[in-house]
C-alpha cells in the first residue's frame, strides 16, 4: 500500500522494526485504509532511503507513532506500545505485537474492501503470538512483602533454565528488563546518554538501571525502590538455588515464598493473639474497675434517690399535717407535632418551668407542686400517685379529687379516660372504684357497702346523670343527713367493676358535651361522681366516708373557642362558676372569716370538702402548646395558690362500738327521764292539793310539758323538727322554777335564771332521776351532769368552749364523772355547731340576759374566734365555776328535807360520801384561778363574791337558782 520499503528478502526483526520506527510507513498505510486517520505525518527528507542507516531520535518520530497508535485504537484494532519500536534488541513478543497490529490493519482493509465499513472483522493472529503473551503479571503479595512479583511462567515454560548461573542471570536480566521497560515507557527525566548506553548494551544493565533510578528519583525513594528490587532479585535467586530442571524452580520459589509468608503470618497471628490477650486482660481490669465505680455510684445514687423520696414523703406528711390541698400538675401531649411547646423543664421534685416560646427572653417562670406528670405519663402512673389518697376512703376519710384546667387540657381524659376506653387508659374514676372493690374484698373483717351518685352542674343547674330526669336537685349540708350533700340524687349500689363501667357509660351518655374550636368533645358541665362507703367491722365499729371525683368543665376564652349561642351561654356559666371557685380558694388561702361558698353551685357542692376535714387533691391540667401560654400561666397560678390552702388535718369518720353503746345509754336515760317527768307532774299535783297557797304556781307548773327539750343537748342527731319544737316550747313556757321566781319574789328576777345545772342521778339499777327535783346532792351516786344554758334552749346556744370547759370542770371536781361522758362531747359539740343561726337569734331576743355570757359565741365564726381567744375560755371556765359553786351552795346547806314520799328512794349502798368542801374549793381554785378564802367562807365568795352571811344585798346578786324546796319556802 505504501510502496517498496527497501527491506531485504528475509529481514530480521531488527530490520523490520527499524523500517517502521519513524512511523511514516505506518501513518501512510493507515491513512490509505482510513483517510485522514493521521492528519499530519512528520516526514524526514533524509530518511527516504536511509531508514536503515540512522535511527531517528525518539522525540522526532514519536509524534508519528503516537498518532498512528491513536488511530489504531480508534479503529479498535490490536495495538502495541511506542517503546516496542525503540529497541534494537527486541524482546520476545514485542515484534509480535507490531506484527499483530499490522495484520489486523490489513484484515480491516480487506474487510473494508469486501463488505464496506460494516463488514465483519476477523483478526489474524501473528505467528509470533505465543511469544507475545504478557510476560509481566503483578502478583499481589500479602503480609510484609509488598513488592510486585514477576510471573515467570511463560518464560519458564519456553525457556527452561539449565543451571544455577543461567537461572541467576536470567532472573536478574528479566527484572532489570521489566523495570527498565517501565522506565522507558514513562520517558520522563531520563538522561539521553543513559538511553544510548542502554541501547548499546555494553554497560552492566543493573548498574545502569541503578543510575537511571538515582537520576529519576530522590535518594530515599531510590533506596526504597532499590531495596524492593533487590528483594525481588533475592527471591529469584533463592529460587535458583534449588535443584533445577523441568520448571521446578518456579514451584520451589513459590513454595518457599508461601512458606515464608506462612511463617510471617503465623508470627503475626501469635503476635496478634498475644496482643489480643493483653487487651482482653486490660479490658477485664477496666471492666472490674468500672464495675466497682458503677457500684459506688449506684450506692450514692440510690442514697440520693432515697433522700429525695424521703424528702418528698416528709413534705407530703407536712402538707398532710397542715391539711394542705395537694396539687398535681399534668401536661397533655402536644397534639400537632409542628406546634412549639412552652414547657421548658419538668423536675422530679414537682418543679415545672414554662416560658413563652414566642418571646423566650425573660419569660421563664417556675412553679412548684406536689408532683408534675409529663406528656408521656400513663394513666396507670397517675393513678399510682393518687392511690394512697383514694384508699384512705376505706379507712373513713372523706376525699375530694378534682380536675381543673383550660378547655382541652385533658381533664376528662384524666378523670374518665378517653372516649374509646381500653383497660390501660381507664380514668381515675374507674380505677378508684376498682381499687375500692379490691380492698373491700381483701378486708374480710369489715363489710363494706359502696354506693355511687353521679350528678352534673350544667348552667348553674344541678341534675342527675344516672337517670333521665329533669327534676332539680338540692345541695344540703352533709352532716345533717347522713353524709349526703345531694340527698335526692339517685344512689346506686355497686358491687363489681362491671357495674361501675355500666354506670359511667350511662352517666357519660347523659352528660352535656359539645364541640368547640378548642376541643371537639368539650365537657359543657361540671360532673361530680360521689362514692359513698359504709363499712362495719365484726366488733360493730362503723366507718362512713365519701369520695368526690369532680371533672370540672374547662375555662375557655370565648374568642378562641368561637362559642356562639348556647355554647356561649354555657361558657359564661362555666367561667363564672370557676371564678367563684377561685374566690373561695383565695379566701381560704388568706384565711378570711367569710368564705363565699354560696356564690355558685359548684362551690356549694364542694363546701363540705373545702371547708371540712376532707383530704383534697387537685389536678391542674395544662396544654403545652405555645399558643396556650397565657391560659397555662393562669392555670398554674391558680394551682399554686390552691396549694397554699390549709384545711386542717383530715378527720376519720369512724364510730367505735363504745360510742354507740354510749348513745344507746343516752337513749335509755332519756326514756327514764321522761318517765320521771311524768312522776314529777303527778307529784306536783299532789303538792298543789296539799298546799292551796301554791295553787296558782302549781297551775303554771302543770302547763309545763314533759321535758324532751332538755334531752336535745344529749343527742346531736335529734330531728330538726323536734329541736324546733323544743325551741318554740321555750318561747312560750318557762321553767317552773323561773316562773316561781318571777311571781313570788321580785328581787330575785334579776338572777340569771337561764343558767342552771342539771344533775341526773343514776342508781345502781340504772334508772335516772333529774335534779330539777332538787334532791340533795349528797345522796347522789354515779352522777351524770348536764350543763344547760337557759334550760331547754341550751342545745341551741351552747358554746363548745363553755361546754367542754364545764365538762372538764366536772371531770375534775366530781370523781364519778365517767369517761364516757367526755366521749359524748363531740356529738354535743357538733350539735352546737349545727344550730341554725336564726334559731339562735330568736333566742337572743327572748333572753337578753344571756347575751352577756353567750351571745358572743352564737355564730360559728365567733366560735372559731373564741377558740383563738384564751380569755374567752377563761371566762367560760369562771362562769361554769360559778355555776358549780351555786349548785354546791344549793345542795349543801339546804336545811329542808323533802318529804320522803316525794323523793326517789336511794339506798345506803348507792350513796357516796360527798366531796369535802376543802377538796372542792381547791379544785375550783385550780380551774378558776380565783383564790379560795377558806372553808368557812362560802363558795360564792370564793369566786369573788362575798360571804353569804355578810349582807342581804349579796343575796340579791347570788346566781344560784333556788331549789324547789327553797322556792316553796320563799313563796
Ligand atoms: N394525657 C393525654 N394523653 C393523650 N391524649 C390526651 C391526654 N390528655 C388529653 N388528651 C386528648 O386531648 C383531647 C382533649 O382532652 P379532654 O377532652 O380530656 O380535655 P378537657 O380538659 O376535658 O376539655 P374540656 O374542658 O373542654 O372538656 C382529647 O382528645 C384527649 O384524648
Amino acid at each position: 500500500m505504501v510502496g517498496p520499503l527497501g527491506l531485504p528478502q528475509q529481514p530480521t526483526d531488527k530490520d523490520f522494526i527499524s523500517c517502521l520506527r519513524s512511523g511514516i510507513v505506518l501513518c501512510n498505510a493507515i491513512n490509505k485504509i482510513q483517510p485522514g486517520a493521521v492528519p499530519k505525518v512528520v516526514a524526514n527528507q533524509s530518511i527516504g532511503t536511509a531508514w536503515d542507516i540512522q535511527p531517528l531520535p525518539a522525540y522526532q518520530y514519536f509524534e508519528n507513532i503516537r498518532n498512528f497508535l491513536d488511530a489504531v485504537e480508534e479503529l479498535k484494532l490490536p495495538s502495541f506500545q511506542a517503546s516496542d519500536l525503540e529497541r534494537d534488541t527486541l524482546d520476545v513478543g514485542s515484534a509480535a505485537k507490531i506484527v499483530d497490529c499490522i495484520l489486523a490493519l490489513k484484515t480491516f482493509h480487506e474487510c473494508q474492501q469486501s463488505y464496506g465499513d460494516n463488514g465483519p472483522l476477523k483478526h489474524i493472529k501473528s505467528p509470533l503470538a505465543p511469544q507475545s503473551a504478557a510476560r509481566i503479571r503483578p502478583i499481589i503479595s500479602s503480609g510484609s512483602v509488598n513488592s510486585r512479583r514477576l510471573d515467570m511462567s511463560n518464560a519458564d515454560k519456553k525457556e527452561p533454565v539449565e543451571n544455577k548461573e543461567q537461572c541467576d542471570q536470567y532472573a536478574v536480566d528479566s527484572l532489570v528488563q521489566v523495570l527498565s521497560t517501565l522506565m522507558f515507557d514513562s520517558k520522563e527525566n531520563i538522561d539521553r546518554s543513559l538511553i544510548d548506553l542502554w541501547n548499546e548494551g555494553k554497560t552492566d544493565r543493573v548498574k545502569l538501571f541503578s543510575k537511571i533510578m538515582s537520576n529519576c528519583l530522590e535518594e530515599e525513594q531510590v533506596l526504597k525502590l532499590y531495596s524492593k528490587s533487590v528483594m525481588n532479585i533475592h527471591l529469584i535467586l533463592q529460587c535458583s538455588s534449588v535443584p533445577l530442571g523441568n520448571g521446578d524452580c518456579y514451584h520451589w520459589y513459590q513454595l518457599d515464598a508461601q512458606e515464608k509468608e506462612l511463617r510471617e503470618l503465623k508470627a503475626l497471628v501469635s503476635e496478634t493473639r498475644s496482643e489480643f490477650i493483653d487487651l482482653q486482660n486490660q479490658m477485664q481490669n477496666d471492666l472490674t474497675e468500672l464495675g466497682a465505680r458503677a457500684l459506688e455510684l449506684s450506692v450514692a445514687a440510690s442514697g440520693y434517690h432515697q433522700a429525695i423520696k424521703e424528702n418528698r414523703h416528709l413534705y407530703n406528711v407536712l402538707q398532710e399535717l397542715r391539711g394542705n390541698i395537694r396539687v398535681y400538675c399534668r401536661i397533655r401531649p402536644i397534639i400537632s407535632s409542628s406546634e412549639k411547646s412552652c414547657i421548658e423543664y419538668i423536675g422530679n421534685d414537682g418543679s415545672l418551668m414554662v416560658f413563652d416560646a414566642y418571646k423566650p427572653q425573660n419569660t421563664h417562670k417556675t412553679f412548684q407542686f406536689n408532683k408534675v406528670f409529663g406528656p408521656t405519663t400513663t394513666q396507670g402512673e397517675v393513678y399510682k400517685e393518687t392511690q394512697a389518697l383514694i384508699r384512705s376512703v376505706m379507712d373513713g376519710y372523706n376525699v375530694c379529687i378534682f380536675a381543673y384546667g383550660q378547655t382541652g387540657a385533658g381533664k376528662t381524659y384524666t378523670m374518665c379516660g378517653p372516649s374509646s376506653r381500653s383497660s390501660e387508659e381507664m380514668g381515675i374514676n374507674h380505677m378508684a372504684l376498682n381499687d375500692l372493690f379490691q380492698i373491700s374484698c381483701t378486708r374480710e373483717d369489715i363489710k363494706y357497702e359502696i354506693h355511687v351518685q353521679m350528678v352534673e352542674i350544667y348552667n348553674e343547674q344541678l341534675s342527675r346523670l344516672l337517670i333521665n330526669c329533669n327534676g332539680t336537685l338540692e345541695i344540703r349540708n352533709c352532716s345533717g343527713n347522713g353524709g349526703l350533700s345531694i340527698p335526692n340524687a339517685r344512689m346506686q349500689i355497686v358491687q363489681s367493676t362491671s357495674d361501675v363501667l355500666n354506670l359511667m357509660n350511662w352517666g357519660d351518655k347523659n352528660r352535656a358535651f359539645g364541640s368547640t374550636a378548642m376541643n371537639h368533645r368539650s365537657s359543657r358541665s361540671h360532673s361530680v361522681l360521689t362514692v359513698h362507703v359504709h363499712g362495719k367491722d365484726i366488733s360493730g365499729n362503723t366507718i362512713r366516708s365519701c369520695l368526690h371525683l369532680v371533672d370540672l368543665a374547662g375555662s375557655e376564652r370565648v374568642d378562641k373557642s368561637e362559642a356562639m349561642g348556647d355554647r356561649l351561654k354555657e361558657a359564661q356559666h362555666i367561667n363564672k362558676s370557676l371564678s367563684c371557685l377561685g374566690d373561695v380558694i383565695m379566701a381560704l388561702a388568706q384565711k378570711n372569716s367569710h368564705i363565699p361558698y354560696r356564690n355558685s353551685k359548684l362551690t356549694q357542692l364542694l363546701q363540705n370538702s373545702l371547708g371540712g376535714h376532707a383530704k383534697m387533691l387537685m389536678f391542674a391540667h395544662v396544654s403545652p402548646e405555645a399558643d396556650s401560654y397565657g391560659e397555662t400561666i393562669s392555670t398554674l397560678k391558680f394551682a399554686q395558690r390552691a396549694s397554699t390552702v390549709e384545711l386542717g388535718t383530715a378527720h376519720q369518720n369512724k364510730e367505735s362500738n363504745e360510742v354507740r353503746e354510749l348513745k344507746d345509754q343516752i337513749d335509755n336515760l332519756k326514756k327514764a327521764l321522761t318517765i320521771k317527768e311524768g312522776e314529777r307532774v303527778v307529784q306536783q299535783h299532789k303538792i298543789r292539793e296539799s298546799e292551796p297557797t301554791l295553787e296558782r304556781s302549781n297551775q303554771m307548773m302543770d302547763r309545763t310539758p314533759t321535758r324532751p327539750r332538755r334531752l336535745s343537748i344529749e343527742n346531736g342527731s335529734a330531728p330538726k323538727t323536734e329541736r324546733a319544737a323544743s325551741i318554740d316550747d321555750r318561747k312560750i313556757v318557762k321553767s317552773p322554777i323561773s316562773r316561781l321566781k318571777y311571781t313570788t319574789e321580785n328581787n330575785m328576777a334579776s338572777r340569771p335564771r337561764r343558767l342552771s345545772i342539771e344533775t341526773g342521778c343514776v342508781s345502781k339499777s340504772g334508772t335516772a332521776t333529774n335534779i330539777d327535783d332538787r334532791k340533795p346532792v349528797e345522796s347522789e351516786i354515779g352522777c351524770s351532769h348536764m350543763v344547760l344554758l337557759d334550760g331547754s334552749e341550751a342545745n341551741a346556744n351552747m358554746n363548745e368552749d363553755n361546754f367542754i370547759s364545764g365538762a372538764k370542770f366536772f371531770q375534775q371536781s366530781l370523781p364519778n364523772f365517767s369517761a364516757h361522758t367526755e366521749s359524748r362531747l363531740p356529738s354535743i359539740e357538733n350539735t352546737s355547731r349545727q344550730q341554725p343561726l336564726d334559731q339562735t337569734r330568736k333566742l337572743d331576743e327572748v333572753t337578753p340576759l344571756r347575751k352577756n355570757t353567750v351571745n358572743k359565741y352564737d355564730t360559728r365564726s365567733s366560735i372559731k374566734g373564741s377558740i383563738r381567744k384564751g380569755s374567752h375560755i377563761r371566762k367560760s371556765l369562771q362562769s361554769i365555776g360559778r355555776l358549780i359553786n351555786g349548785s354546791e351552795k344549793r345542795n349543801n346547806p339546804c336545811p329542808i328535807e323533802a318529804p320522803s314520799s316525794k323523793l326517789p328512794k336511794i339506798t345506803s349502798n348507792d350513796v357516796k360520801s360527798p366531796t369535802s368542801a376543802d377538796v372542792r374549793s381547791r379544785r375550783r381554785q385550780s380551774l378558776t384561778n380565783i383564790e379560795t378564802l377558806g372553808s368557812s367562807v362560802s363558795r360564792r365568795s370564793s369566786l369573788g363574791g362575798k360571804s353569804v352571811d355578810s349582807s342581804s344585798k349579796n343575796l340579791q346578786i347570788a346566781r344560784t337558782p333556788p331549789s324547789a324546796q327553797t322556792t316553796k319556802r320563799w313563796v
